[in-house]
């Protein structure tokens, strides 16, 4: 090996390293101190009851570990949105589970808590998956109100889903494990059936405080909405447990009798592992951003047997697209290339730019796997279309709106990877989040912006320059420098994968070694949810 592969290696094996850190972290949830609380009532933490619920040996997807990091610190943060979410097998079939996490502020509903459960719900949705919800929740988060409460994707969409979900016939099951207040109420109780743990669990639309203060009435929780109440005098909920674990064993119980439905049919042969190691991919994937790699080598080791099916692969080189198989699932993939490219024309490309042919034949790709039933795969490392007067004369805006149509209509599902930068329009035309994935995930290499720190400081730093010579004030190079510095500092904070991943732009950050992984259940989610749109590209842009 190459002193260039091993130097690779210690940095992006450093940079997985420091991904691990942080999430042992976020796994803390509100801290030592809400977790020993939460524990004093009897009461699992969030992710133990994922852990119990879910079925041994078999793999969990998380989705939104990191939302909110980093956000809220005036209000003492909200790690993971005060919400655990993901994909897990539970009695053998794939569900979406969606866990409040108490110890952030009583599981109450920030603004970015909204933005996941809906995220979660969304999954379930596509996929036609069932959602086991573990409630544990305040309710909304009450200083942030306003942010959270009243608009069209904030809190009150998340029964409005309930309902829609229910009437998809996605099953719904839940789970009352703690104080669930107001709209930590109607969740579960919009839910197909609801359990409810005694002593700890209990269910009101206004909890004893707010009822002294609105109708002067004396009452506790336990009398005004506990296990026996519920089950009991209202007959709001359906099953009563003595404990944490008992209710999660019945929804086990629950979910190993649920009958099968039609599939998608998406082919899926015996799976066999990458002929060329995948760990090779750390030392594979350079150490920055702007260095020239061979994607044909990182993708030889996502694919079952290192086999690839490589489609005009000798035109419009700066995109690879080709057909391979992952876990035994048919994949269409689309990955940038990012080596400098001489065109048979003769013409230098640069790796990670989308040129005119590559948009062509790119979309072409996307509508071959739309008519054969093949889910894609998009291994983003973009930089954006070709720029200047060549690539304008040449018609780049209508071969770019050509892909972005096929990708914005493909009715196959389609998963998307960060895998290096995710800049401009390459961010949309590469399947970004605006245009549907079924899952998103970025690798600790990832870079998510409009542009690059550098070019966007460049950029703006002239703009600025301009406006301040045009209203007479001088420019010198020492305040063109200052200006560079500051633009660039701020750019660079907001592009890294943290900062798209606390946001939900991404759906995770993985360690490249996942990405088998999250491709082969995003796929098996996929299968439940048969195809049942033709696929129509309408005008399309020749
Ligand atoms: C759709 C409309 C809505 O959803 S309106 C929401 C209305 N919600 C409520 O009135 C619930 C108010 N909260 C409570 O009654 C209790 O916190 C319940 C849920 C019973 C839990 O009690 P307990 O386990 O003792 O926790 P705690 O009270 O010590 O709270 C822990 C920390 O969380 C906070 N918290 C709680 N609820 C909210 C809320 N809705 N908005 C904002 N903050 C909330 C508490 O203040 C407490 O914070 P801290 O740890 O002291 O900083």
């Amino acid at each position: 090996m190459d002193i260039e592969f091993n130097k690779n290696e210690d940095i992006n094996k450093q940079l997985v390293y420091d991904l691990n850190l942080r999430l042992k972290k976020i796994y803390l949830g509100g801290g030592e101190k809400a977790i020993a609380k939460h524990k004093e009532k009897g009461k699992m933490l969030a992710r133990e009851r994922v852990n119990y619920l879910i079925d041994a040996g078999k793999p969990w997807l998380e989705m939104g570990a990191f939302a909110g990091d980093g956000l809220y610190a005036e209000h003492g943060g909200c790690p993971s949105g005060g919400v655990v979410c993901g994909i897990g097998y539970v009695s053998g079939r794939q569900c979406v589970i969606i866990a409040n996490d108490a110890t952030v502020k009583a599981g109450a509903w920030f603004p970015i808590t909204a933005k996941k459960n809906l995220r979660a719900q969304e999954i379930a949705m596509e996929n036609r998956l069932p959602v086991i919800y573990l409630v544990d929740s305040a309710g909304v988060y009450l200083p942030l109100q306003d942010e959270i409460f009243p608009d069209k994707e904030h809190f009150g969409r998340i029964f409005r889903n309930n309902a829609i979900m229910s009437s998809m016939g996605i099953i719904q099951i839940s789970a009352i494990m703690g104080p669930c207040v107001a709209g930590g109420a109607y969740l579960p109780i919009m839910s197909d059936e609801a359990m409810i743990v005694e002593g700890t669990g209990s269910v009101f639309l206004a909890g004893s405080y707010l009822v002294k203060s609105a109708i002067g009435e004396d009452v506790d929780n336990e009398t005004l909405g506990g296990a026996t109440t519920q089950c009991e005098i209202s007959g709001v909920t359906d099953y009563k447990h003595p404990n944490d674990k008992a209710c999660l064993d019945s929804i086990k119980n629950i979910m190993g009798m649920v009958g099968d439905f039609v599939k998608a049919g998406f082919d899926r042969v015996k799976p066999a592992a990458p002929k060329l190691d995948p760990k090779d991919i750390y030392g594979l994937l350079p150490d920055n951003r702007e260095k020239a790699y061979d994607m044909m080598e990182i993708l030889l080791r996502l694919l079952d047997n290192s086999e690839f099916e490589e489609y005009k692969a000798g035109y419009g080189q700066s995109i690879i697209c080709g057909l391979g198989r992952v876990d035994g699932w048919a994949v269409g993939i689309v990955a940038n290339e990012r080596k400098v490219i001489k065109s048979k024309k003769g013409e230098m490309q640069f790796g990670g730019v989308i040129y005119s042919d590559s948009a062509d034949k790119a979309t072409r790709f996307i509508m071959n796997c739309n008519q054969k039933k093949i889910p894609l795969v998009f291994l983003q490392d973009v930089t954006g279309f070709m720029v200047g007067s060549r690539a304008e004369h040449g018609g780049i805006i209508k071969d770019g709106a050509k892909m972005v149509n096929a990708v914005a209509n493909s009715v196959v599902p389609k998963f998307t990877f960060v895998i290096g930068n995710s800049y401009g329009a390459g961010n949309y035309a590469m399947c970004g989040k605006a245009y549907d994935p079924r899952l998103i995930y970025a690798w600790p290499s990832a870079k998510i912006a409009v542009m690059g720190g550098g070019s966007a400081a460049k950029t703006l730093v002239q703009i600025q320059a301009a406006g301040l010579k045009a209203r007479g004030e001088e420019v010198d190079a020492a305040k063109e420098a200052q200006l560079l510095k500051e633009t660039t500092d701020r750019y660079n904070s907001q592009t890294t994968p943290f900062y798209a991943a606390a946001r939900l732009w991404v759906d995770g950050i993985i360690d490249p070694l996942e990405t088998r992984k999250v491709i082969s259940m995003g796929i098996e989610a996929a299968n439940h949810a048969p195809i049942e749109k033709a696929f129509n590209v309408g005008i399309i842009q020749t």
